[in-house]
């Protein structure tokens, strides 16, 4: 039976790679921060809690991560866990930027020094490209972050290379495009939008406050792209990927979807400069050739095909 360590297990895609990993016959470990403190309503949700182990450790502390290689032997890690709101990063860059980098490099020491055949997977992001140039984004565009946080997943997807390249580990990066659930965070746009709009049609608020709806981003769907990180740790060599849905949409244009289908006047969307960010990616969407060729990852979803999935499973689960 293969094993694998999931950090970061209780986000989106943590509760998504665990239930997909358990279907494939895995022992999964979940790294969380406390027993107290931590969220487990998504694990919960989807049935999984009684079927994982879940471990404090704080990964920033190298002794512990030790500790956990040590005693769980697994034969793949995942590193989901991050701070992972852009918005945030800029009000705790340090934070962001200390977190997201040293809890990387403990990992692969750990691995480097236990086990060096342990295989590991880095959540990358295409915030790392930030500044774009030329579009679509490719794995070989270059990279100019736009904040703490991605300033963060640059140098830890550098460390990872760096790891590869020097001591011969097996590290692969998947480059994430916006992907979203029913089970994202409520402070990310898309979950905002639609539990937002919920809101208004069950009379609990007036409007719904938004930021600059002139962005394009490149939305795709959870579930499929969680199947992607488990492709790219089962390949022959490790490398990096885009995993993007190929195309970008405006936020307006999902916005605008979501209260026609609800049937909301469209005058109860505001805009709030309050959800502006400093710098922000005007338009991005990436090129997933190389994840469809050599990984053999599908994926053909309409974005507005993903949000009627999320606007359904809102639904159904509203006020429970
Ligand atoms: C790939 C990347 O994907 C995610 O980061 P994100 O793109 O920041 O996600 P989001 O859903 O917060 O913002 C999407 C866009 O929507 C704009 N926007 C406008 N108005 C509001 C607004 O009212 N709220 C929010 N949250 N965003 C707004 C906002 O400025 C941005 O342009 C993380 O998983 C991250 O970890 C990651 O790696």
């Amino acid at each position: 039976m293969k094993s694998a360590i999931i950090t970061g297990i209780t986000g989106q895609d943590g509760a998504y790679l665990t239930r997909l990993l358990l279907e494939k016959g895995y022992k999964v470990v979940g790294l969380i921060r406390s027993h107290y403190g931590s969220n487990l309503n998504r694990l919960k949700y989807l049935g999984l809690l009684d079927r994982v182990e879940l471990v404090e450790c704080d990964q920033s502390d190298l002794s512990q991560v030790l500790n956990i290689i040590s005693t769980h032997k697994p034969n793949e890690v995942y590193n989901l866990a991050a701070q992972s709101s852009v918005s945030l990063s800029f009000q705790q860059p340090i934070g962001t930027i200390n977190f997201n980098i040293q809890s990387v490099l403990n990992m692969l020491e750990a691995i480097r020094l236990l086990n060096p055949s342990i295989r590991f997977y880095q959540a990358s992001t295409s915030e790392m490209f930030g500044k774009v140039n030329d579009l679509p984004i490719t794995e070989d565009s270059i990279v100019h972050p736009l904040s703490p946080y991605a300033i963060s997943k640059v140098t830890a997807h550098y460390v990872c290379i760096n790891y590869r390249e020097s001591y011969n580990l097996y590290t692969s990066c998947g480059i994430l495009f916006n992907h979203e659930s029913y089970l994202r965070g409520e402070n990310f746009f898309v979950k905002k939008v639609i539990k937002g709009a919920i809101d208004i049609v069950h009379g609990k608020r007036e409007v719904l406050e938004v930021g600059n709806l002139d962005i394009k981003r490149d939305f795709g769907w959870s579930e499929k792209y969680v199947e992607a990180m488990w492709l790219l740790l089962q390949q022959d060599k490790p490398d990096d990927y885009i995993i993007s849905s190929g195309k970008s949409i405006t936020l307006r244009e999902i916005v605008y979807y979501v209260f026609d289908k609800m049937k909301i006047d469209k005058g109860r969307i505001k805009i709030n400069s309050a959800f502006f960010r400093p710098t922000e990616i005007q338009d991005i969407y990436g090129s997933n050739k190389k994840a469809r060729s050599v990984l053999n990852w599908q994926y053909d979803m309409d974005f507005f095909d993903v949000l009627n999935l999320i606007i359904e499973e809102e639904y159904k689960n509203y006020g429970k």
